[in-house]
């Protein structure tokens, strides 16, 4: 095999593998609750994972995780795996065994997070440009004048008009679609490998949302990154996504293709959450019950007959249980369930195998 062959094989590894992990918070009297609960969550490289469930589900904490910026206490990484290997060459180094100065080094730099509100992540009393330059100087080894020019491309490639006029501007001085764009071209500036989005386009209107998720795709294809991208709109997922994790309730419940997402649910709790998508024409309703009254995965009935691979499952058993785990229970499809005694399927890390989004 040739070297570049062997490297070629090399990139299609992950570059983050997130292996059982759990953060809980305080909860009543000594009782801790488990905000993320033995999630399993894989991305490759310049793949778009979507993670998807409804507020309190743990999304933002499973993305603020892999970053260790959950203030603990209160919060507590229980136990698990943040597997991160933004480049081939490097070997794969679990997040988790980080100390503080060597998060430094990643946060911003190597995975770069976005939120709903610029205003959390821009300073009211400087101006846009001396935050990008900061954040670039912070990061990467550049004088004055080269993290200026990086700062011009960077709102330029964000497609803000005039950006060397636009530095000097402050937060406020900007629409809200606009401080969305500085906040991207800031995270994007030291070339994340990898960009949480946690519900980026929330606040905006469909107009800007849909410009702004169509820049993050442009901007991912020519930057060679990964998204892992927040939301509660299962049509931005429709949209943007190559894999969609479903979570809820801490668990990570489905993980599969977006088009096995929307076409095959398994999981009763994505049929519903899938049943609740307006559609034009009708009212909105809240997500329904999910199974007749359960309200963790673990009260989910357990002992799901799964058969590798057969695709008509029972909906109304065999999701829960204590022992519930993710399945692979037909090809890049798993599903949080049971297995019934005697079955040789075994539990597995989900994630897609080969690069998705080259073929897009
Ligand atoms: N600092 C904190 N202290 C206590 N509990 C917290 C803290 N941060 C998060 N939690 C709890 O963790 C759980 C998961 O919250 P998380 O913010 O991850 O949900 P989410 O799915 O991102 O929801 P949303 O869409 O509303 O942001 C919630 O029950 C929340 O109350």
């Amino acid at each position: 095999m040739s070297n570049d062959t062997a490297k070629n094989q090399n990139q299609l590894d992950p570059i983050m593998q997130i292996e059982q992990l759990s953060v809980s918070f305080p909860g009543q009297g000594k009782k801790r609750n488990f905000a993320v609960n033995n999630v399993n969550l894989t991305i490759y490289p310049r793949q778009t994972l979507a993670v998807v469930g409804e507020s309190g589900s743990g999304k933002s904490v499973s993305a603020m995780s892999i970053l260790q910026i959950i203030p603990t206490p209160p919060g507590k990484y229980e136990h698990g795996k943040i597997l991160w290997q933004p480049d081939p060459n490097v070997p794969v180094e679990n997040l988790l065994d980080y100390n503080e100065k060597q998060m430094q080094t990643v946060r911003g730099n190597q995975i770069a997070m976005i939120f709903q509100e610029p205003m959390t992540s821009l300073n009211p009393v400087y101006t846009i440009g001396e935050q990008i330059i900061e954040a670039v100087r912070l990061h990467r080894t550049v004088d004055r004048a080269q993290s200026i020019e990086i700062a011009i491309k960077a709102l330029s490639d964000v497609g803000i008009a005039d950006p060397a006029s636009r530095l000097k501007e402050y937060p406020h001085q900007l629409s809200g679609g606009m401080r969305q764009r500085v906040m991207i071209a800031m995270a994007l500036a030291c070339e994340p490998k990898l960009l949480l989005a946690d519900e980026p386009t929330t606040a905006l209107d469909v107009t800007i949302q849909a410009q702004i998720l169509e820049l993050l795709r442009h901007l991912q294809d020519t930057q060679d990154m990964s998204i892992m991208l927040i939301t509660h709109d299962l049509g931005v997922v429709a949209e943007n996504a190559d894999v969609v994790a479903v979570m809820y309730a801490g668990r990570v419940l489905e993980f599969a293709t977006v088009e096995n997402i929307f076409e095959r649910p398994l999981h009763p709790y994505t049929r519903g959450l899938l049943k609740s998508m307006p559609v034009l024409g009708q009212s909105v309703h809240r997500l329904p019950t999910v199974v007749d009254g359960a309200t963790i995965p673990e009260d989910f009935p357990a002992g799901y007959h799964v058969e590798p691979h057969v695709t008509t499952p029972d909906p109304e058993i065999g999701y829960g249980g204590k022992d519930a785990r993710l399945y692979e229970v037909e090809p890049e499809h798993w599903v949080l369930c049971t297995p019934a005694s005697g079955n040789p399927i075994q539990p597995s890390q989900p994630g897609l195998r080969y690069r998705r989004v080259m073929a897009r």
